[in-house]
């Protein structure tokens, strides 16, 4: 497990131009298949048009099959340093189920994203799904510790659901508590517009290979 980080921790060697075109090419293909996404649950044409718009998909489905990656995306950088991580679950700009397009980082060290979560993320009856959540705020709390100087992988995630989170505007922020060796403790939060739904403190600790490798590796940069 540990090799197929390092093994996918790769200098593409693209310039920031190749970056940008694939930027503008990939993302908004992401966002189309987002608003696919929604539309399979929400849809209620009849079957004849149903089964019209699945011979469209079949169609771009082959042409996009035509050139393919088989693999995790990875995270990729270039000599210039600009990191992106385009298949993370959260914010990847090419996955289409990242509910969160930008993560900021405040110099303060708070890092922060506004985000919609839609019904494709309901759990309970017109609200967001408890794991859902748990996985945006391991994702902030990991960045808060990233974004710190100490990155490190979630050895514990504790989360509170102090309300119920409704789907819609949401908003999620991170910052750093304390530092213990290798152990970054990081408390955020998500909220609506009444205030905090869910709580969570996350432990990341920083894995032996990955402080081994600290020297080859920035791991701290802004991913996007
Ligand atoms: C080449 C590339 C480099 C770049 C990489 C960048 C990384 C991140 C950067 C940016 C990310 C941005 C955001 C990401 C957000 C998403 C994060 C996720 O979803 S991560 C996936 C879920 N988590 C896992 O899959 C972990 C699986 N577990 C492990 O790998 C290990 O168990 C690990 C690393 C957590 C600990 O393994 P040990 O061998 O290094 O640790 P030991 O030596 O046993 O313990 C060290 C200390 O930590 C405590 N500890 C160990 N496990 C703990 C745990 N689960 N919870 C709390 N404390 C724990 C121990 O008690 C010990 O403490 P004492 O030094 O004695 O005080």
């Amino acid at each position: 497990m540990t090799d197929s980080i390092l093994d996918l921790h790769i200098n593409d060697g693209l310039t920031d131009e190749e970056i940008d075109h694939e930027k503008n090419t990939y993302g908004p293909l992401a966002e189309d298949v987002r608003e696919l996404i929604l539309l399979a649950l929400q849809t209620r044409v009849d079957a004849d048009d149903v089964a019209r718009a699945r011979e469209h998909l079949a169609a771009a489905r082959e042409i996009l099959e035509r050139d393919r990656e088989t693999g995790p995306y990875g995270t990729r950088y270039n000599d210039s340093g600009r990191y992106r991580t385009w298949g993370n679950a959260v914010m990847g700009l090419r996955n289409a189920i990242a509910p969160i397009g930008e993560i900021h980082e405040e110099p303060d060290g708070r890092v922060w994203a506004d985000f919609r979560l839609n019904p494709a993320y309901e759990g309970p009856a017109g609200h967001t799904h408890g794991g859902v959540t748990a996985l945006v705020l391991d994702q902030i709390l990991g960045d808060a510790a990233r974004a710190g100087g100490h990155p490190g992988m979630t050895g514990t995630l504790t989360v509170r659901y102090r309300r119920r989170t409704p789907l819609g505007a949401l908003h999620a922020e991170a910052r750093i508590d304390r530092v213990e060796g290798r152990k970054t403790f990081v408390k955020g939060h998500i909220a609506d517009a009444e205030g905090v739904c869910v709580e969570a403190e996350g432990i990341f600790i920083a894995p032996q290979w990955m402080i081994e490798h600290r020297e080859n590796l920035d791991t701290s940069p802004r991913r996007e």
